[in-house]
C-alpha cells in the first residue's frame, strides 16, 4: 500500500549539509503496525514525516497505492494529508477547546460534514476511545491516559487511512501505556487502519508492531517481522537497542568468568510451538545430558510466545549429544562461548 523508495535527505545548517536520510527503502502494507526504531538523531522524525510530506525528500518515492506523493498538486496533498492521523508525544490539544471542539475543530478543518454529522461523530470519536464522560471538559485536568486519548480520537476523526505515532506512549506511566496500545491494537484490529509508529521503548514494538525496521544514520539497517528481528537481531544497532529492552536473553561477561564457568555456552531460542512445550526437560530426558540454565527471557512478541535461554553445557560431547535433539524440537541454538580448556575444533564437531 505504501512504498517508499529510495529517500534521501539533506539539512543544511551554518553551510554544512547533513545527510539525514539516504536511500530509504520501505514497503507497509495495509493494515499492518508497523514500528520504526534507532537512535536519537538516527532520522525516525524526518522520515516519519515524509509520510505527508511535511518533511519532502531530495530524492525518491512516497508511493500510495501506486501514486508518488510528491507530484501530487496542492489540493491532492491537502486530501491525502486529511486521510493521514497524527498522535504527538506531548498530544499538541488545543487547551483553550473543550475535549469535544478539539474533535469538532478537526472537522471542521476538513470541511464536508454537516452540524449534525459533526455531533454524530464526535460521539462517535468518544465512545471509541471511552471519553464519553468527560466530553465538555478541558484537557489541562485530564491525566496524560486521556489526554492521549482525546489526541488519537482527533487523529481517527477524519477516518485516516494511515496513523502515524511519534513516541504517542513517551510521556506515559507504564500503565497507561498499556491501556494506550491496548487501544491502538483495538483500533487497528477493529478499524484495519494501517500505523507507522516511532518509538524509543521496545516495549512497544513488542506488543503493538507486525514488523520493525531499525533506523541508523538515516540508513534502514535491518527490517523484518518482529519476532525474528528480536529473537535474532544481525546488525549491532539492533542488538543494542534489543539487549536493553531486556526482552531476550543477553550474554554478560559475567558469564564467561567465575567457578562456574567452563562448559560451552548456548542461546536456545523456542518460538510458537515450541515456546509452549517443556522442550527444556525433554532435551535433558533424551540426552542425560544437564542444561544449566545462565539467563532466561520468556514472553510474547505481537502475542506469539517465545522463549530465550542461555545454558551452560557439561563439556563438548554434551554439544554434540544435544545438537540433533535441538533441532528435533525446533529449537533455535547459537554457540557463544566455547569450554576455555577444549579446543574449539572438538566442540565445533
Ligand atoms: N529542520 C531541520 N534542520 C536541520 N537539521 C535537522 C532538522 N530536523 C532534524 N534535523 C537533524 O536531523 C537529524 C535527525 O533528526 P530526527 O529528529 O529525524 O531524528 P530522530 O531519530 O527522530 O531523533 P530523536 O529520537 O532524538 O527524536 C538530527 O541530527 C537533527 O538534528
Amino acid at each position: 500500500m505504501i512504498r517508499l523508495h529510495q529517500l534521501s535527505k539533506t539539512f543544511h545548517r551554518d553551510g554544512q549539509g547533513v545527510e539525514v536520510l539516504h536511500d530509504v527503502d520501505l514497503e507497509i502494507a495495509e493494515g499492518e503496525v508497523f514500528g520504526i526504531i534507532g537512535r536519537s538523531g538516527a532520522g525516525k522524525s524526518t522520515l516519519v514525516r515524509m509520510f505527508n510530506l511535511l518533511e519532502r525528500p531530495d530524492r525518491g518515492s512516497v508511493r500510495i497505492d501506486g501514486d508518488d506523493i510528491i507530484r501530487f498538486d496542492a489540493a491532492r496533498l491537502r486530501r491525502w494529508r486529511q486521510r493521514v492521523g497524527m498522535v504527538f508525544q506531548h498530544f499538541n490539544l488545543l487547551y483553550a477547546k473543550t475535549v469535544a471542539d478539539n474533535l469538532r475543530f478537526a472537522l471542521r478543518l476538513a470541511g464536508g460534514h454537516s452540524p449534525r454529522e459533526v455531533e454524530a461523530r464526535v460521539d462517535e470519536l468518544l465512545e471509541l476511545v471511552g471519553l464519553r464522560e468527560h466530553r465538555d471538559r478541558y484537557p489541562a485536568p485530564l491525566s496524560g491516559g486521556q489526554k492521549q486519548r482525546v489526541g488519537i480520537a482527533r487523529a481517527l476523526a477524519n477516518r485516516p487511512r494511515l496513523l502515524l505515532c511519534d513516541e504517542a506512549t513517551s510521556a506515559l506511566d507504564p500503565e497507561t501505556t498499556q491501556a494506550i496500545l491496548r487501544l491502538l491494537a483495538r483500533i487497528n484490529q477493529e478499524l484495519r487502519l494501517t500505523i507507522v509508529l516511532i518509538t524509543h521503548e521496545m516495549d512497544v514494538v513488542r506488543s503493538l508492531c507486525d514488523r520493525v525496521a531499525v533506523l541508523e544514520r538515516g540508513r534502514v539497517v535491518e527490517v523484518g517481522e518482529v519476532a525474528d528481528v528480536f529473537l535474532f537481531p544481525q546488525h549491532a544497532v539492533t542488538r543494542r537497542l534489543v539487549s536493553e529492552s531486556q526482552a531476550t536473553a543477553e550474554l554478560d561477561p559475567l558469564d564467561l568468568q567465575g567457578p562456574a564457568s567452563g562448559g560451552p555456552l548456548l542461546r536456545l531460542t523456542l518460538l510458537d510451538e515450541a515456546a509452549t512445550r517443556p522442550v527444556l526437560s525433554q532435551l535433558s530426558t533424551e540426552t542425560g545430558v544437564p542444561l544449566n540454565i545462565v539467563r532466561g527471557a520468556v514472553g510474547q512478541l505481537k502475542g506469539r510466545p517465545y522463549g530465550q535461554l542461555l545454558v551452560r553445557l557439561p563439556d563438548a560431547a554434551a554439544l554434540a549429544a544435544l545438537r540433533p535433539a535441538l533441532q528435533r524440537h525446533r529449537v533455535e541454538h547459537e554457540l557463544l562461548a566455547v569450554h576455555s580448556r577444549l579446543p574449539a575444533d572438538e566442540v565445533a564437531a
